[in-house]
């Protein structure tokens, strides 16, 4: 777990060597402990270089470790027999080194940095705080205003910043374990002390408390609810204000606070979750680690409006050449200019030109014959999706790969119209497609593993967390937020207002309740859809009595609200109003309150007090509800990664772990007696029955959610 070597006959070289990452697990602790005492204890050595194996110093505490009662030496005394020596320590940082990774560097003392490693304190985004000194070194080293924004945000850090803020001492182009062993030998015979991060004194700006203060609120903002960057804050506030040791003391008891929480639970579960997701796999064997992608060198994009011109500019950026296809000259010419001012933006706010030239507009798909891959994004409407499809089966060579951005159309009905079924998927983007990270791929029947294959790799080029899911309507994400949407105007009807509704989501965690978000998205769109499927408009079957729908309960206020012209921000007034079109404070509309209650009064509905946690309960668990059917049905292949898609398309709070991790935190077995009796007050709402993987997990001993796997395997698998 790490190699001592004796080079250049009086340096000890501690390489760290547990792959990937050389995590700081029990074995690697060991090591440390190990090697120091032998270089310290040695005549010889005169010096000590720490490096991790495979150009990567370390990322870290060995996450994994903390799901179970720790074990083998604690991190903190071992990194301080590093600092008390009597022989300079130099930290050959290449790669990264993260989180304990970093703090390891801060006991040593020197740091040396190759120019492409990247150095942080990630542990907030896991729910816990820099317990291993992190929150009292940083401060003495750099001061508090840089620590606690690099501590409170987690932001990583290139070589070049930490030079600047003095974090590191040199930064190398060449091998940064070289130097340092150069180094090293140079820092024989010079004092120490001053070199010992633990005896700086914090530099103390005057305006301490106002600059907490400022961070806490800001925090508060940006993460509410969250206790992390909280902790982070008293515990640098410690650096600022008490001796090390009394420091460090404060920092493990803010530590204990944070490490067994629920968020603590949920943030790291998400760590894990995000990377599980990337890991597919079909019912043919085939699988993330025995199919080869292709590489995708050209695209095409079909459809400029804000999915396509996103799409565009999410495959420019990473190098891959762009045919974009409109339908009418004015329409082309609209999109080209979007594309072009999105693509400067974004070259502009990371520093780089803009791939302009990789991008050429048409308005023949014959142009599209030589491309490596199609994404069609039209307009929502099969009929239209089909006719592209078989043009496109036509004019585009034989190994094209023609994918859909559908949010929820049968993909293997547009691959039964092309002659090259196998090689037809869905790519389902989430707007706007070159800032939202999620990509659903969808595995039709009949796509090979090589065009999953590559669906998954190119969404990975693109910086997107892309998961796997089966072909059926609304895949998983819009699946499973039909019957949330649903609950939502249930309660309305039956007393609640959208105000509260929305404060109880975002309560919960959400930065947007469900009514905020939809007037941000758009009302028609839902609205067309309905009509489209007969459940409002015209079509809509006679024999259907009020407020139900092939005897299934349906709530009609969103159509009243879309047929008063209320779209949402973009037309000023939907579930709110707003100053004017296209303004994002939503003010509470008495229209609405009126609407409301007209609307009960027609149907003799008599309004009743709604809890906040009704709403939570009702919203939440029909959500994870479906998800225990999508899992059934064999659309996903596993728990996480519907979490991650929840994660990562509709925002659900990190904290909360994503909503089937949120229903194995309350409990299965709650999860299951509250729908149970939901779906006794509401009989005509299917979605509120408990599926039956909720019940076969609940009579299994409720195990915890990354066991479910073995419950789900003997379902039919979709993927
Ligand atoms: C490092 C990365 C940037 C690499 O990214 P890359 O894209 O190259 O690779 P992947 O992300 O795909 O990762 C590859 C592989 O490695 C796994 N992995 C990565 N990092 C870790 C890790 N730190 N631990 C374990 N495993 C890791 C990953 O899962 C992948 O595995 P797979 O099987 O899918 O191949 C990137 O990976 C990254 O960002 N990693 C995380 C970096 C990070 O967050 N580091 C911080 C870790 S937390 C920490 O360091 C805490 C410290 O401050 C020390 C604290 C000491 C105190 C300990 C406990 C005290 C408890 C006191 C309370 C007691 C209360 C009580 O009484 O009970």
């Amino acid at each position: 777990m790490a190699r001592y070597e004796l080079v250049k006959r009086s340096v000890a070289l501690i390489t760290l060597t547990n792959p990937p990452v050389n995590a700081l697990s029990s074995p690697v602790r060991h090591a440390i402990a190990n090697s120091m005492e032998r270089a310290l204890s040695d005549p010889k050595v005169r010096a000590v270089v720490i490096c991790g194996e495979n150009g990567r110093f370390c990322g870290g505490a060995d996450i994994r470790e903390f799901a179970g009662p720790l074990r083998g030496p604690p991190l903190i005394p071992v990194l301080e027999a590093i600092e008390a020596g009597d022989k300079p320590v130099v930290a050959a940082i290449e790669g990264m080194a993260l989180g304990g990774g970093f703090e390891l560097a801060l006991f040593c003392h020197y740091r040396i940095a190759q120019s492409k490693a990247r150095l942080g304190l990630p542990e907030v985004t896991l729910g816990i705080l820099p317990a291993a000194g992190g929150t009292q070194r940083l401060p003495r080293l750099i001061g508090i205003p840089a620590a606690l924004e690099m501590i409170t945000t987690g932001r990583h850090i290139s070589a070049q910043e930490a030079l600047k803020l003095g974090i590191v001492d040199q930064v190398t182009d060449q091998n940064a374990c070289e130097t340092a062993l150069e180094f090293a030998l140079k820092a024989v015979g010079k004092p120490l002390s001053p070199r010992r991060v633990s005896t700086l004194t914090t530099p103390c700006p005057p305006d301490l408390d106002a600059l907490l203060e400022a961070a806490t609120m800001q925090v508060k903002k940006k993460t509410p609810g969250v206790m992390a960057p909280l902790a982070c804050i008293q515990a640098v506030r410690a650096a600022a204000t008490m001796p090390y040791s009394k420091g460090m003391k404060r920092e493990s008891e803010l530590m204990a606070t944070l490490f067994n929480s629920g968020q603590a639970r949920a943030l790291q579960y998400c760590f894990f979750a995000q990377r599980t997701a990337g890991k597919w796999t079909l019912p043919s064997g085939a699988q993330w680690n025995n199919s080869k992608p292709r590489e995708i060198r050209s695209a095409a994009v079909i459809g400029l409006g804000t999915m396509g011109r996103g799409i565009v500019v999410s495959l420019a950026r990473v190098g891959i050449s762009v045919i974009a296809v409109e339908s009418e000259k004015k329409l082309l010419e609209n999109g080209r200019q979007m594309v072009i001012g999105m693509l400067e933006r974004d070259a502009k706010r990371r520093g780089v030109s803009a791939s302009l030239n990789l991008l050429k507009f048409t308005l023949s798909l014959q142009d599209l014959k030589d491309v490596d891959l199609v994404i069609e994004a039209v307009f929502e409407d099969m009929a239209l999706k089909k006719r592209v499809f078989q043009e496109l089966s036509k004019v585009c060579r034989p190994g094209t790969l023609l994918c859909t951005n559908t949010s929820g159309l049968d993909v293997d009905a547009l691959a039964g119209v092309t002659d090259r079924p196998h090689l037809v998927a869905g790519m389902h983007f989430f707007s706007p497609a070159h800032v939202m990270k999620l990509l659903e791929v969808v595995c039709g029947p009949r796509s090979s593993s090589e065009t999953i294959a590559t669906a998954m790799s190119l969404g990975k080029k693109m910086g997107k967390v892309s998961v796997a899911v089966g072909n059926c309507p609304g895949f998983v994400g819009n699946r499973m937020l039909k019957p949330y949407l649903d609950q939502a105007t249930f309660l309305l009807e039956e007393g609640a207002t959208p105000e509260q509704i929305d404060k109880a989501l975002e309560d919960f965690g959400f930065a947007m309740g469900v009514f905020r978000m939809s007037d941000l998205a758009g009302l028609d769109v839902g609205w067309r859809v309905r009509k489209e499927s007969g459940l409002t408009g015209p079509d809509v079957d006679p024999k259907n009595p009020p407020r139900k729908r092939q005897g299934r309960r349906y709530c009609p206020i969103p159509d009243m609200v879309c047929e008063q012209g209320r779209f949402g921000q973009k037309t000023g007034r939907g579930w709110y109003k707003y100053d004017k079109p296209g303004d994002t404070n939503a003010k509470p509309d008495p229209l609405i309150q009126n609407l409301l209650e007209t609307y009960r009064s027609r149907y003799g509905i008599q309004p009743r007090n709604i809890s906040d946690q009704e709403i939570i309960e009702r919203c939440l668990f029909v959500l994870a509800n479906e998800g225990f059917r999508i899992l059934e049905d064999g659309m996903a292949a596993r728990p996480e990664d519907i979490d991650v898609i929840y994660l990562f398309g509709y925002a659900f709070p990190r904290h909360r772990g994503g909503p089937m991790f949120y229903a194995s935190m309350v409990g299965l077995e709650r999860v299951l007696e509250r729908l149970e009796h939901y779906h006794q007050a509401h009989p005509d709402v299917p979605h509120l029955e408990p599926s039956a993987l909720l019940k076969k997990l609940v009579a299994c001993g409720s195990p915890p959610v990354q066991q479910w796997r073995e419950h789900i395997k003997t379902m039919r698998s979709h993927l």
